[in-house]
């Protein structure tokens, strides 16, 4: 078995050390960041209110269950749609399914409307996001020096190029594991890595002897009786020698690697010159280097030196892809590399949009969530319910609890009432701006008042529409 070459650029190696990873997720999470996975109990049955989930029980065994095949492996490649009404939970649903993937598994959450761009093709959109859903996860061996940090002394000496101020000009770092101590001699360069990872001593890190790459482990435990509370993570003191072989392993998305093995296209003309003077550093993804890219990626998966790890792609508000996108995922979701991917649509029977001159008497194609029934058959749909009062009660004492708002229990059955004549989201709306008016009003607990007068400063969907038809039926009278 041998290791992936290095960054070479040669054909046949891609870059494997991409700055920066994405697989670290990126969601919009203020509005589900008191959603902290399924809340299922260890027999896959759902709890009525746990990890910050409240009822909709059936969906979340129902994901439960899948989740269950995509840890085994079982995953048909079948998609997930969820539906439901407007707030009954489907993002939160899908989030807590990403959650329970773990943190190293890519989420990459889209809605679909993101695919329309003036200036990248949809299909290029979907494509990205595609590889952006999908690790992988690769194991190097590769020369270190590991150890904790014992010394950190930078060398001062003149600067050549000017008479005032200094340079480094070396550091010594000692470095101490359980078998020994070493004390290393740096150039600079290495100096700057160092500092970049706020490496101080106590530290436990290690230096890649070929690229000079330094990753702080985490504290020594030697230190971790220094504070009652603290936020750092401690590691023992390495064993064996502190310079060795070492089995690193790296999560990169296959998006990860096309952006850094692309390369501005460069043409010899000069519009091409003055593109890459505008454009800058911009690179092009073309398909040639996604293909040459997956090639490299299943020799190393064949050398086991590199294994797939799918995540979760999550296409809210699927009704707004278009005819191509679709036909696009028909055939994106037979590949081998696909990842998990999750549609979520609060629509019922509406037009598929891109068809709109193609049905009878030009409505278009009309299909259930706007998705075209081949796609809607090979989907396993969830169905998401309406709230109980009580649910959107204990959803908003979450809520009340994530963003620590104090609110008088007569304050939150109001909330709840108003939550169940409009909607959940309209009351979790109104939290935030009663908060505030607590405050102003110099309290520190939201009343039953603060909630009646945000009742009249925001209206719900059902009185707004109500409004308009007065002044419709008023208009009509005249
Ligand atoms: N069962 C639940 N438990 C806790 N919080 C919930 C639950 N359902 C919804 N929420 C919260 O309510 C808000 C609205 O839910 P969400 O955005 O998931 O609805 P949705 O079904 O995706 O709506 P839409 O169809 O409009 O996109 C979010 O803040 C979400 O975290």
């Amino acid at each position: 078995m041998s290791a992936p070459p290095p960054s070479t650029g040669l054909p046949g190696t891609i870059i494997t050390q991409p700055p920066p990873p994405t697989t670290t997720r990126e969601s919009r999470i203020a509005t589900h960041s008191h959603i902290k996975g399924l809340g299922l109990a260890d027999d896959g049955t759902a709890m009525e209110s746990s990890q910050g989930f409240v009822g909709q029980r059936s969906a979340r065994e129902a994901l439960g269950l899948h989740l269950s095949l995509l840890k085994q492996g079982r995953y048909s490649g079948r998609p997930l749609l969820l539906v439901g009404p407007p707030g009954t939970g489907k993002t939160a649903l899908a989030i807590a399914l990403g959650q329970e993937l773990g943190q190293r598994v890519p989420f990459c959450p889209l809605v679909a409307s993101e695919v329309f761009s003036g200036e990248v093709k949809k299909t290029e959109v979907l494509s990205s996001c595609f590889r952006r859903a999908i690790g992988l996860r690769i194991k190097e061996t590769k020369e270190v020096y590991e150890g904790e940090v014992t010394e950190l002394t930078p060398s001062e000496a003149e600067n050549p190029l000017s008479g005032y101020g200094k340079t480094i000009s070396h550091v010594i770092v000692g470095l101490k594991t359980v078998k020994g101590t070493k004390q290393l001699r740096l150039d600079p360069s290495v100096y700057e890595a160092i500092q970049k990872e706020r490496v101080v001593v106590g530290d436990v890190i290690y230096i890649e002897a070929n690229t000079g790459a330094v990753k702080r482990v985490g504290r020594s435990d030697a230190y971790a009786s220094e504070y009652d509370l603290e936020a750092e993570e401690y590691v023992p003191l390495p064993k064996g020698d502190v310079h060795k072989r070492k089995e690193l392993v790296q999560d990169v998305t296959l998006h990860d690697l096309d952006m850094a093995n692309a390369r501005p296209q460069g043409g010899q003309d000069i519009m091409s010159v003055m593109g890459q003077l505008v454009k800058g550093g911009r690179t092009e993804v073309t398909d040639k280097l996604r293909q040459e890219i997956n090639k490299v990626v299943d020799k190393y998966i064949e050398q086991g030196v590199a294994e797939l790890v799918p995540g979760v792609l999550f296409i809210d508000e699927v009704h707004m892809l278009d005819m191509e996108c679709f036909t696009y995922l028909n055939r994106a979701l037979e590949s081998p590399m696909s990842p998990y991917v999750v549609f979520a649509s609060n629509r019922g029977v509406c037009t598929i949009r891109g068809t709109e001159y193609d049905g009878a008497m030009g409505e278009g194609i009309r299909s259930p969530h706007g998705i075209p029934v081949d796609l809607l058959d090979r989907c396993m749909i969830v169905k998401t319910e309406p709230y109980s009062r009580n649910e959107i009660r204990t959803v908003l004492e979450t809520r009340c609890r994530v963003e620590s708002i104090n609110v008088a229990p007569a304050a939150l059955d109001k909330l709840a009432d108003e939550g169940e004549a409009s909607s959940l989201r309209y009351a979790l709306q109104l939290l935030t701006p009663a908060a505030i008016l607590c405050k102003t009003a110099g309290r520190t607990e939201v009343t039953v008042e603060d909630v009646s007068e945000l009742g009249d400063l925001f209206l719900d969907t059902k009185r707004s529409t109500g409004i308009l038809k007065e002044l419709d039926a008023a208009a009509k009278k005249y």
